[in-house]
């Protein structure tokens, strides 16, 4: 089955990003392609309105630290949506499952504790070339997908 194009999607139908405040969370595991994914993120939410000066990232280790790095920025900063980067890569064991569960379930977590909504952009790849094809190449950049929900979800939020 084709993998869907990541980074496609109507711009018109986008909202203004311009009233939003965004925070930023950035695993330094492969760095290099957190790094792709960050900076699709990031121009995705300046090409539709955000100021730079409303967008507050943060590093931090690993993808399992995500969940710790979301939680701060959601305890102490006024923010109408985060975005958590990662990418976890399949290794020879299993600790890639308990990786990828535990952080999509800490970031779930999140989303029910706090109103303010945390984007799951964490790529989970058997391989690298997984990883590459889908941070700015034939499958896209998640991070253009993950800032367009992160804009749609503070829109929905303030209108209601
Ligand atoms: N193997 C990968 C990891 N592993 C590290 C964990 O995320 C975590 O930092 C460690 O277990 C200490 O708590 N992290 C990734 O983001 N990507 C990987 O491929
Ligand atoms: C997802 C991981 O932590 C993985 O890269 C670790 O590799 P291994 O399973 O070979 O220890």
């Amino acid at each position: 089955m084709a993998t869907a194009n990541l980074s496609l999607y109507d711009s018109e139908s986008i909202p203004d990003a311009s009233p939003f405040k965004f925070g930023i969370v950035v695993s330094e595991w492969n760095p290099d392609i957190t790094q792709n994914l960050f900076d699709g993120a990031r121009a995705t939410l300046l090409e539709h309105g955000a100021k730079d000066e409303n967008i507050l990232s943060i590093k931090v280790p690993g993808s399992f630290e995500l969940i710790n790095g979301c939680k701060q920025l959601l305890i102490n900063k006024e923010l109408d949506a985060l975005i958590a980067i990662g990418n976890v890569i399949k290794g020879e064991t299993e600790h890639f499952t308990f990786v990828c569960e535990g952080v999509t379930q800490g970031i779930k977590d999140l989303n029910l504790k706090y109103d303010t909504p945390t984007i799951f952009c964490v790529l989970t790849d058997h391989t690298r070339q997984q990883s590459i094809d889908r941070s700015g190449g034939k499958h896209g950049n998640k991070g253009i997908e993950c800032a367009v929900a992160a804009i749609k979800m503070a829109a929905l939020n303030s209108s209601l």
